[in-house]
């Protein structure tokens, strides 16, 4: 028996990370009425008749008409339009909240647009994912045991907050709060700076392989885990290296330091720091997988 009920959940944007909610808010039994809103027909289709909403949107004043919970789950660069539309159909106990992957610039457009409404706004953001998108990667277990970061603003209510950590923890998730600069800043150097290493090491390889037929016909599984991450959204990493440029920008720096670093122990034939390199990050990960487990 589910604690918390919904009379009406609205997703917008109902991909892997919208339609990982739906599921597994539908599977907790929460929600009378799911309702999407998107902006492809076709995924809005399939959302339809994979179960993952009731009813695809046909206009946003009725979809938010006695909604109790709005969730932003379309890519960050959307989030300034999105508000803009949202904010005059919002009604009263309404709570919003997202799921983007950076927070200052999604807060920064809910002070814009929300009004009256942003002490009913608690920004989110789940630590789980994968790098397909669409409804059709949507999974009802993706949250379970991961975390998700709440950066509440100080307009934020207790009550919003209360019911979006409620709806996580049905969906199996781990909460926890958050300044919304500290988030910006940690993401930038644990998920923004890998994804964009990995891009950027498919590209150099294409522009430096000659296109021989033969780079890539032999790689093992080490370039495979590197790569996993380059097979994500362009649309949704450009939003993000966008909006979180200037952490993301800090963090390129010191990690050309570091490979500046590496290139001279080479340069100098320098196998005890290299290996003293090596065992260091070595000792960082397992530390970090131990306290995982
Ligand atoms: N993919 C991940 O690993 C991951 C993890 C955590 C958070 N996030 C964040 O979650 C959000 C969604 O990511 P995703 O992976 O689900 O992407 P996705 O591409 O799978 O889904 C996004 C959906 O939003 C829709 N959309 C785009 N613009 C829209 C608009 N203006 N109005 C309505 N719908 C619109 C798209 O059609 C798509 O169906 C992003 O903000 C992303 O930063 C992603
Ligand atoms: O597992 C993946 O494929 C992910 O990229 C998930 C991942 C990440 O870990 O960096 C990506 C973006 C997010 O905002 C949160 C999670």
């Amino acid at each position: 028996m589910a604690l918390i009920t919904l009379n009406k959940l609205v997703i917008i944007g109902v991909g892997l990370i919208g339609g990982s909610f739906g599921l597994a808010i539908r599977k907790a039994g929460i929600a009378s009425n799911i309702v999407g809103v998107g902006r492809s027909q076709e995924n809005m289709q399939r959302a339809l008749a994979l179960g993952v909403i009731d009813e695809i949107a046909t206009d946003l004043t009725s979809a938010l008409e006695g909604a109790d919970f709005i969730l932003l789950a379309m890519p960050v660069g959307q989030t300034e339009h999105i508000m803009a539309q949202i904010a005059p159909c919002l009604e009263h106990s309404t709570v919003i909240s997202d799921a983007g992957s950076t927070k200052q610039d999604v807060v920064a457009a809910a002070r814009n647009h929300l009004g009256v409404h942003l002490k009913n706004f608690v920004p989110g953001h789940p630590i789980a994912g994968a790098e397909y998108s669409g409804v059709l990667a949507a999974q009802n277990d993706l949250y379970i045991n991961k975390h998700v970061i709440l950066t509440p603003i100080e307009e934020t209510q207790k009550m919003a907050i209360e019911l979006t950590s409620a709806l996580w923890l049905a969906c199996g998730a781990k909460v926890s709060h958050m300044r919304m600069e500290e988030h910006d800043e940690i993401l930038a150097a644990t998920s923004h700076l890998p994804h964009i290493l990995a891009f950027t090491l498919m590209n150099y390889l294409h522009k430096n392989s000659n296109h021989s037929e033969n780079l890539l016909r032999f790689v093992g599984s080490g370039f495979r885990d590197f790569t996993r991450i380059a097979s994500s959204s362009p649309e949704m990493w450009r939003d993000i290296c966008l909006a979180n440029r200037e952490a993301l920008i800090k963090q390129i720096i010191a990690y050309q330091e570091e490979l500046s670093c590496l290139q001279s122990m080479l340069t100098n034939s320098d196998g005890k720091a290299l290996k003293e390199s090596f065992s260091q990050a070595r000792k960082m990960r397992e530390d970090w997988l131990n306290r995982e487990t």
